[in-house]
Parts: structure tokens; C-alpha cells; sequence
């Protein structure tokens, strides 16, 4: 489903923050990406999401080979795959939105108009957003509510492939669980292939097959 080899990526030239680092996810299969604070791996997530494009290395998404990302990278293959940030207040680009209108965005960017309010209100339910949450702004929900509307974005356009970066960081517990267990059940309907990125190896022992650590040597860091 994903394949990143050699991937060496950063934001100044000649100052790369990952290195040659290669992993993969199969098809329906949950990864977690275990790593210390600053060590990369939300960068190598945005890779693996086409958020951020690589200086060396290749990304195979789904069978194709991926040579263009953010905006330029083709539709079908953006909406293969769902990202969840860390922090919501950043990933939720216009803090005038609604929930309801941060969850359509996707439906709306790519003319499905007609799907939003049947899909909205069952992912609403899916991940425990009640009551008047939806018609909420942005500013006027906790974070904890905020990431949830963000995780119902990320399944809006059922993505073959979820990318979770430390999603869970500073939610509360009974809110992480619920997180995870409405990915869990996202997974379970769809057999979508998950990589989950965090500091912590008791969260993605929860709810990975298996778990990739940032110190590996790259022989055991991937199984390409
Ligand atoms: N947009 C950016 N511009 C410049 N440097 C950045 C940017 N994003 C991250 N970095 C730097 O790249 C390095 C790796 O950051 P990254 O967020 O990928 O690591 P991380 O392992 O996900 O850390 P954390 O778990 O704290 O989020 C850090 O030194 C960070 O300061």
C-alpha cells in the first residue's frame, strides 16, 4: 500500500532532518512508527501523506510511483490516503469553519456536495462528536472535540490509507481511546491500512500489528 524507500527529507537544503529511512505498510496492514521528540518522523509522515516532497528517495503509493506532491500530486492519489496532525488547532486551516464544514471540506473540494450530510452525520456519530458539536465553531470546542472532527475529515473520502501523527498527544484518555477505537472500526469496515506515528509504545501497541522504531538500523527499520 505504502512504500518509502530512502526517503532523506528536510526543510533547508543540505540540512535533511531524515535520512535514507525506508518503511513500509502492506495492504490492510497498522504500523506504528515509534520515535523520540524531533527525530523526524511527522516529517517522513508528510511525506508518506504527499504533503511534503522528499529531496531523495521514492514513495509508492498504492502501485504508483509518486513524482508530484501537495496540490500537484493527482487527485486519486490524494484522496487514497487520510492524515490526522498532531495538533488540530494547526491542521484546521480557517478558524471561522464550522465542525460540520471542517469534516465536508474534502466532499466539497472534490464535488460531492450531494454526499455531505448523510456522511457527515455518520461520522459524526462514528467518532463521538454529539449533541451541537457540528454546528460549533472551530474556536468554540476543546481540543479534544477539534481532533475529533479532524479524524472524521481524514475518513470523509474513505482513504485506503489513514497516516496518524501522534493523533492522541494531549487528548485526554477516555478522548484517545475513542480516537483510536473509531479507526479501529473505520479499519475493521474497510481493511484500510493505517500508519500511526507517536513517542509512545504502549498507545501504538494498542492499535498496531506491529511497530517500526526510529533507532533501527535500516536492515530491521523496514521489511522491503
Ligand atoms: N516546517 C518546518 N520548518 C523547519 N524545520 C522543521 C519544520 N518542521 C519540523 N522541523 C524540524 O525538523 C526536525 C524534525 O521534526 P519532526 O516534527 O519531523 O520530528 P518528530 O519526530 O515528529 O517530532 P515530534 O514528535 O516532536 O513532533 C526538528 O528539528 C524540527 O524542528
Amino acid at each position: 500500500m505504502l512504500e518509502l524507500s530512502n526517503i532523506t527529507a528536510g526543510y533547508e537544503r543540505g540540512r535533511p532532518v531524515v535520512r535514507d529511512m525506508s518503511l513500509a505498510v502492506a495492504r490492510g496492514e497498522a504500523v506504528g512508527l515509534l520515535g523520540p521528540s524531533g527525530c523526524g518522523k511527522s516529517t517522513l509522515a508528510r511525506v508518506a501523506a504527499l504533503l511534503h516532497r522528499p529531496d531523495a528517495g521514492t514513495v509508492v503509493l498504492d502501485g504508483t510511483t509518486v513524482t508530484d506532491y501537495r496540490h500537484r500530486a493527482p487527485r486519486a492519489l490524494r484522496t487514497t490516503v487520510g492524515v490526522v496532525l498532531q495538533a488540530p488547532r494547526l491542521s484546521a486551516t480557517d478558524p471561522r469553519l464550522r465542525l460540520r464544514d471542517l469534516v465536508a471540506e474534502p466532499l466539497r473540494a472534490t464535488g460531492r456536495r450531494i454526499e455531505i450530510r448523510e456522511r457527515v452525520d455518520e461520522l459524526a456519530q462514528a467518532v463521538g462528536l454529539g449533541g451541537d458539536l457540528l454546528t460549533r465553531g472551530i474556536r468554540d470546542v476543546s481540543d479534544g472535540d477539534l481532533q475529533r472532527a479532524c479524524l472524521a475529515r481524514a475518513l470523509v473520502l474513505r482513504p485506503r490509507l489513514l497516516i496518524c501523527d501522534d493523533m492522541t498527544a494531549a487528548l485526554d484518555a477516555a478522548t484517545a481511546a475513542a480516537l483510536i477505537a473509531a479507526v479501529e472500526a473505520y479499519r475493521r469496515g474497510t481493511q484500510a491500512s493505517l500508519l500511526a506515528v507517536g513517542p509512545d509504545p504502549a498507545v501504538l501497541a494498542r492499535w498496531c500489528d506491529r511497530t517500526v522504531s526510529w533507532s533501527s538500523p535500516p536492515s530491521d527499520a523496514h521489511p522491503l
